[in-house]
């Protein structure tokens, strides 16, 4: 049975006016602000290019230039990536040190969680790989990308054939005691606690917490001094979101961060105007808080999900249908978490879908490459002797690693101006992430000069496909490419 959710019904009016795309207007106004106030140069949003809203030169850029680096509106690591990599949870940098991402990703292991990368990813965990930010396709410039757990050097272990390290040893990696040859070069922020005293979120400063903790983090926090409705059901939402797909719990960090930006210019009314408090929706109030997330393109999920390969397409409406359910039972469990009367419409099921469909449709991943990968580069390139007695400590380290000894943050997150980019199959930019590259910003990079006045175009695949391939995976975004390599080849 379809699911039904009867917040959409009670709230039709106050949903269509959440969800109607912004005036061209205030979409303009939006970004000229954005840029002004994030100090963004050389780029503007139009909206008078065939295909809504679209990014342009503002200056000339020479290949290799840096063209942008967008600061996300909300991001999550991967549930199966946490394993891996301990990070900020706000800016998403490694922090700690190399020993301890080393020592708790072997503790992890050892004591049997399973890491998932993704390649692995659950059934219903679908979102296009296409978009990756780690465009390692070429394989030639994206230097931390090269496999170089295939290396003779290494020769290494592989994940099955792991050769475990002494519990003490591990422990001492993670307390510090063991010091692994170098590792000073690597040096990483301190890790900071939540200040609701969870055991999930850790950042690299008090800023990165504070700042979490103000836009999205009260609401969702299972520490004590947590502002949700309800602990246990907020771990039931979070267990659920672990189970079936992480996308529900940056979805989450929407609502949170929507019902904290309404709560705080609430806040700030009242105290201006003196008004006394009544509990009912002050809908203008709503819109302004939702205004950052209205400027991203949106369609319902269960619309918008590429139909999985293993999906046939006589099922294609069943899978919607369920799809549709899941996100149904995600939303109930949030609502019993975080429910907040004065913000009900955002917890109807259209809402959801919308917010959960704009991760579905923009480009999204959020990749910050391991400083782990860089470590065991730099002892390979030692001298020769200094690099043997590094490695009577390192060697047996990274044969307990094994064949995963460096994974990358991987996640999901909006990026507001990179979600303005519109595609094309000979792309004059790409998102690529640079050396000095550490945080889950986006980065993008000229492919080649682009010209004042000119649309600044990535492609959401990969580009090198043959024609028929690359429409099929475009229409998965609702478009049929008919960029000049498109008309070319389709003659
Ligand atoms: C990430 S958004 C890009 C910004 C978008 N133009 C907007 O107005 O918000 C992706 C959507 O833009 C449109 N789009 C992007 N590139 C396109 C292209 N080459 N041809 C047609 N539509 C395109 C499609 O609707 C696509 O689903």
């Amino acid at each position: 049975m379809e699911a039904v959710c009867p917040i959409d019904s009670q709230f039709a009016d106050e949903i269509s006016a959440i969800l109607k795309p912004p005036m061209p207007h205030q979409v303009q106004e939006y970004f000229d602000q954005l840029t002004t106030t994030r100090e963004i140069r050389g780029l503007k949003v139009r909206q008078n290019g065939e295909h809504g809203k679209g990014v342009y030169a503002d200056v000339d850029f020479e290949e290799g230039d840096l063209v942008l680096k967008d600061q996300m509106l909300a991001g999550s690591q991967h549930s199966s990536n946490k394993i891996d990599c301990l990070v900020c949870s706000f800016c998403f940098c490694f922090v700690g040190s190399i020993e301890l991402q080393i020592g708790r990703k072997l503790y992890l292991q050892d004591l049997g969680v399973s890491t998932n990368n993704e390649c692995e990813r659950k059934p219903f965990s679908h979102i296009p790989k296409e978009t990756c930010q780690i465009d390692s396709s070429d394989g030639e410039d994206d230097s931390y990308v090269v496999d170089h757990r295939s290396s003779k050097e290494y020769g290494s272990s592989s994940s099955k054939y792991r050769t475990p390290l002494p519990k003490e040893i591990v422990e001492s990696l993670m307390n510090g005691e063991l010091v692994l040859p170098y590792s000073k070069q690597f040096p990483l922020p301190s890790v900071i606690s939540c200040p609701g005293g969870c055991r999930e979120s850790y950042y690299c400063s008090k800023l990165c917490a504070e700042a979490d903790w103000d836009l999205f983090h009260s609401l969702l926090c299972t520490g004590a001094r947590s502002k949700s409705l309800n602990k246990e059901a907020l771990l039931k939402f979070i267990q659920h979101a672990n189970e079936t797909n992480d996308i529900f719990l940056l979805a989450a960090k929407v609502v949170s961060f929507t019902i904290l930006r309404y709560k705080k210019s609430k806040a700030a009314n009242l105290e201006k105007e003196g008004k006394c408090t009544t509990d009912s929706c002050n809908l203008s109030l709503l819109l302004e808080a939702w205004k950052p997330i209205s400027m991203g393109y949106k369609r319902r999920w269960w619309e918008c999900i590429a139909l999985p390969d293993d999906v046939d397409c006589h099922e294609e409406t069943a899978f919607r249908m369920q799809i549709k359910e899941l996100a149904f039972m995600s939303l109930q469990l949030l609502k019993a978490a975080i429910f907040d009367k004065e913000c009900e419409p955002l917890f109807s099921l259209e809402i959801y879908g919308h917010i959960i469909g704009m991760f579905e449709l923009n480009n999204l991943d959020l990749v910050v490459p391991s400083p782990v990968e860089d470590y065991f580069l730099y002892i390979d390139d030692l001298p020769h002797s200094d690099k043997k007695e590094a490695e009577i400590t390192t060697r047996p380290v990274l044969d307990a690693l094994g064949d995963d000894y460096s994974v990358c943050c991987e996640g999901t997150a909006f990026f507001p101006l990179q979600s303005c980019m519109n595609h094309s199959c000979y792309p004059n930019a790409k998102a690529f992430k640079r050396d000095e590259d550490r945080d889950g910003q986006a980065t993008i990079i000229a492919l080649r000069p682009i010209s004042k006045g000119e649309e600044v175009t990535i492609s959401y695949i990969e580009e090198d496909l043959p024609f028929e391939e690359r429409q099929a995976l475009l229409a998965d975004y609702g478009f049929r490419c008919k960029c000049p390599k498109c008309l070319e080849e389709e003659l």
